[in-house]
């Protein structure tokens, strides 16, 4: 007698991960602290974040007359360094959904009297929903974004969209270290250093949920396996800051 295994294939159902924060609560978090934003950045990493972000903008390969995008720029700090990178000839578009950030980023252009900064756009607009067209930009960068997207899967293929061939896409952001030492030292600096000086300016719960995003966040690897998955040709992740910081660099 025959007897007929029956399978049944239960679907797998991953239970999606809630995102900490909700979008339209990220958005009025950097609303809340764009007034500090710099000065904290500044204050709380000595003045290292800018050395970060100038390496992330070099990895990004725009060059002079470059048509570039500063994805979640907030206060334009990357958007201002791709503006003297790419000159009169080229064009910046910094991006980001908070307005609050946006006007930020709009005084220092008017107040900095740069004449590249003439070739500056900031556009109110959604990471994972693009107003721009397919293959559009030269390169892109996205300083300290990623981690903040509620989709980073919908914003790296976004990324990909408009994007034209060839292109790189240099996403700079804390890094998500495998290593237990080096991620004691990055929590310990947050809760011991960064979030008790935030607590002065009554920020103490948005500099909270940095910590929290870099434990939601992706390591290296996972980042680089994100950016194939999303069809970029190649990817490689690189650790800065003594590793307490990582910047992908993603090529169309
Ligand atoms: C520019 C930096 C962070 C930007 C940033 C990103 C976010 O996702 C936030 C979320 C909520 C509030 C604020 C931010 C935010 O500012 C990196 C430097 C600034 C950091 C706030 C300081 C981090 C300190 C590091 C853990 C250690 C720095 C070591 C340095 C060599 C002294
Ligand atoms: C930590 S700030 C980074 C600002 C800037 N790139 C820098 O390096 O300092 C993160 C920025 O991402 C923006 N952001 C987060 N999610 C976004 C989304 N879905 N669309 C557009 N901007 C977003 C926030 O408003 C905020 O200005």
């Amino acid at each position: 007698m025959t007897s007929v295994l029956q399978f049944s294939f239960a679907p797998v159902v991953r239970r999606r991960q809630q995102p900490i924060l909700a979008s339209a609560d990220r958005q009025a978090l950097f609303s809340r602290i764009a007034p500090v934003y710099d000065n904290l950045n500044d204050v709380l990493s000595l003045g290292q974040h800018r050395i970060w972000k100038r390496m992330s903008v070099d990895w990004s390969g725009a060059k002079e007359g470059s048509n570039v995008l500063d994805l979640c720029c907030g206060s334009g700090d990357l958007a201002f360094l791709l503006s003297q990178k790419v000159g009169v000839n080229g064009q910046v578009t910094g991006l980001d959904f908070s307005r609050e950030q946006l006007q930020i980023a709009s005084s220092r252009q008017n107040i900095q009297s740069k004449a590249c900064y003439r070739n500056l756009k900031w556009v109110e607009g959604d990471a994972l929903d693009l107003p721009f067209s397919d293959c559009y930009f030269d390169a892109i960068t996205m300083g300290y974004g990623l981690r903040n997207v509620i989709d980073k899967y919908k914003a790296m293929k976004e990324v990909y969209r408009v994007l034209k061939p060839g292109s790189k896409a240099s996403i700079l952001d804390f890094n998500k270290s495998t290593d237990e030492f080096r991620t004691s030292i990055q929590g310990w600096m947050i809760d011991n250093i960064v979030v008790p000086v935030a607590a002065g300016y009554g920020l103490s719960k948005e500099y909270q949920y940095l910590k929290s995003s870099i434990q939601e966040f992706l390591t290296g690897e996972e980042l680089e396996h994100l950016a194939l998955r999303a069809g970029f040709s190649s990817a490689k992740h690189f650790e800065v800051g003594g590793g307490l910081m990582g910047n992908l660099v993603a090529t169309r």
